[in-house]
């Protein structure tokens, strides 16, 4: 009832309420948790999409969090979610839930305010078209890599592969020399260079897998853990502590090289804008913390962000993208029609490679199969805003028809106290019947191709977020996954796993698709087949 009540005073009577919800929907505790709680039915269940808009028959839905009775608005609703991006100073991040990653320092990604525009002002400019080629040129470069491996491994006939392991390490390659001018090969990668004790991707990943450990451990816990050793736990935070040492190490080198160019004036032949402009702006005499300038645990934090941010988030879009195409075949070949007619004579080799340009305005059909993608698995499926300011938004009530379909559609004004949370439903608005139509749960990247009569709902696509704090790295994931799926398909005929072969397609879509919430929605059974194409 008291509920009901908080509920109420927030967002006036108007708006449905849903009643408690026992998590705060965007903290790590709801992440860590996601993938069995809340259960199905209750409200704030992570795969439940849009159902809940249909039960309560609103895009906007009330709640209360159980254990800080903090009032959280649910929206679903492109026009209201629309206004909340652009209206900065009034719906702000929720800085506490980014803390994971701030192990480093303060970043980009989890800061607010004049802070934030000082971190967003230096790494801005790095992102480019003359960035977005070279992220084009690598990204052929390391599949090569890939491909050549496969190849040696199995030239003809088809081989099984983990879409998500194989892509997790693409993009590594990919952010790490694009952002931070780390060029490694494929293999060259696998070994620790001298003076460290792991791997530059073993460090990433063994950090990134144990990211909630770090978050979750009290600061005292892990220091005693570093002195005495600790039963159960004690290995976990071993592993833990040794995989952020081992990484700050290779962070120090990269900024210790990239210091070096800078003082001998040879900046202009790096081609990491990105570690450049972290660097140089970590060593501007300027003493302006507000303008552009960085300290020494800033640049590490940015590094580890955008290493995290740039290569999660891409490999696994790309995990699923490959699953898509192993269930479709009919997107599969129009796919590799587009990628035949730039590329007759095979996939761009590292030699034939500067050809951006070129080339990825022509794949468009890809592109909207990305879309498409990352429509039904956006990385980051929800969003949390603070409320610094009374305000209303606009969201929408609606009938269901006989197939679930809005009709009577109307708006209604919700307001919207300080002090509360409003919850941006990126999988619910991407599943919302009244921008993308009632074949909403159709896998068709058509949907994304505008035609006379046709353009797509760009305001019910949130899936780089919106307004002043979209993604930053947009482009870049666009140019570096367009180009993967153009080149994987191009060179490899996709299919089913044998253990799907024979069941039905549901269930064959059900398994292969399964995903849990992480950092970033992870896939966590993308397992498919390859077999080349041009070998017969
Ligand atoms: C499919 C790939 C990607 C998706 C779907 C995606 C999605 C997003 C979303 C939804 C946000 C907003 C997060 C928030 O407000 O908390 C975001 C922010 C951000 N993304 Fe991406 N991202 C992708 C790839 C990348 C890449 C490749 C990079 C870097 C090279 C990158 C760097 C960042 C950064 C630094 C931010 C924080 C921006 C700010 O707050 O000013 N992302 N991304």
């Amino acid at each position: 009832y008291s509920a009901h009540r908080a509920a109420s005073r927030a967002f006036g009577t108007i708006c449905p309420r849903a009643g408690l919800i026992w998590l705060h929907p965007f903290r790590t505790l709801a992440t860590v948790f996601g993938a069995s709680f809340p259960l199905k039915h209750q409200f704030g269940y992570y795969y439940a999409r849009f159902s809940f808009y249909v039960q309560y028959r609103s895009t906007a839905i009330s709640a209360v969090t159980f254990w800080d009775s903090i009032p959280t608005l649910w929206l679903s609703d492109a026009q209201a979610i629309k206004s909340i991006a652009s209206e900065v100073t009034i719906f702000q991040k929720d800085v506490e839930a980014y803390e994971p990653l701030n192990i480093y320092g303060q970043n980009v990604v989890g800061t607010e305010g004049t802070e934030w525009k000082r971190h967003r002002r230096v790494a801005n400019p790095a992102f480019n078209e003359a960035s977005n080629s070279f992220v084009w040129m690598e990204t052929v470069r390391v599949l090569n890599e890939w491909f050549e491996e496969l190849d040696a491994k199995n030239k003809h006939s088809s081989l099984t592969i983990d879409a998500t392991e194989t892509f997790v390490q693409v993009t590594l390659l990919v952010i790490a020399s694009a952002g931070f001018g780390r060029r490694a090969s494929w293999q060259e990668d696998l070994k620790p260079p001298p003076g460290h004790k792991l791997a530059f991707r073993t460090a990433v990943s063994t950090a990134l897998d144990h990211i909630f450990v770090k978050a979750l451990t009290p600061k005292w816990v892990q220091t005693l853990a570093s002195r005495v050793r600790l039963p159960y736990l004690g290995p976990v935070l071993d592993t833990t502590r040794e995989s952020y040492e081992a990484l700050r190490l290779h962070m120090l080198d990269l900024v210790s090289l990239s210091r070096a160019w800078v003082v001998g004036g040879k900046v202009d032949n790096m081609e990491a804008g990105l570690l450049r402009n972290l660097v140089e702006a970590n060593m501007t005499q300027a003493d302006d913390l507000h303008h552009k300038k960085l300290t020494d645990a800033e640049v590490l934090s940015n590094i580890f962000t955008f290493l995290l941010a740039g290569h999660e988030t891409s490999a696994h879009s790309l995990s699923f993208a490959i699953g898509f195409m192993a269930l479709y075949p009919d997107v599969q070949q129009k796919i590799y029609e587009e990628a035949l007619k730039i590329w007759p004579n095979g996939c761009p080799t590292t030699a034939s490679a500067s050809s951006y340009k070129e080339f990825m305005p022509k794949l468009s059909y890809t592109l909207a199969t990305f879309q498409e993608t990352i429509r039904f698995f956006a990385p980051v499926a929800r969003l949390c805003k603070i409320v610094h300011a009374d305000t209303s938004v606009t969201a929408h009530r609606f009938t269901p028809g006989l197939n679930g379909e809005p009709t009577d559609v109307t708006p209604f004004s919700v307001p919207v106290k300080t002090g509360s949370v409003v919850v941006i439903d990126i999988l619910a608005l991407h599943s919302n019947p009244m921008y993308w139509g009632n074949d909403v749960d159709d896998f068709k990247p058509e949907r994304f191709v505008d035609t006379e009569t046709y353009r797509w709902p760009r305001d019910a696509f949130f899936a780089f977020a919106g307004g002043p704090r979209s993604c930053i790295g947009q482009r870049f994931a666009l140019t570096e996954s367009v180009c993967a799926l153009a080149s994987v398909v191009r060179r490899y005929k996709i299919s089913l796993p044998d253990d799907l072969a024979g069941k039905p397609f549901a269930e064959q879509k059900k398994l292969l698709l399964r995903w849990k919430p992480g950092v970033t929605l992870t896939p966590t059974h993308c397992v498919v087949r390859l077999a080349r194409r041009d070998i017969s």
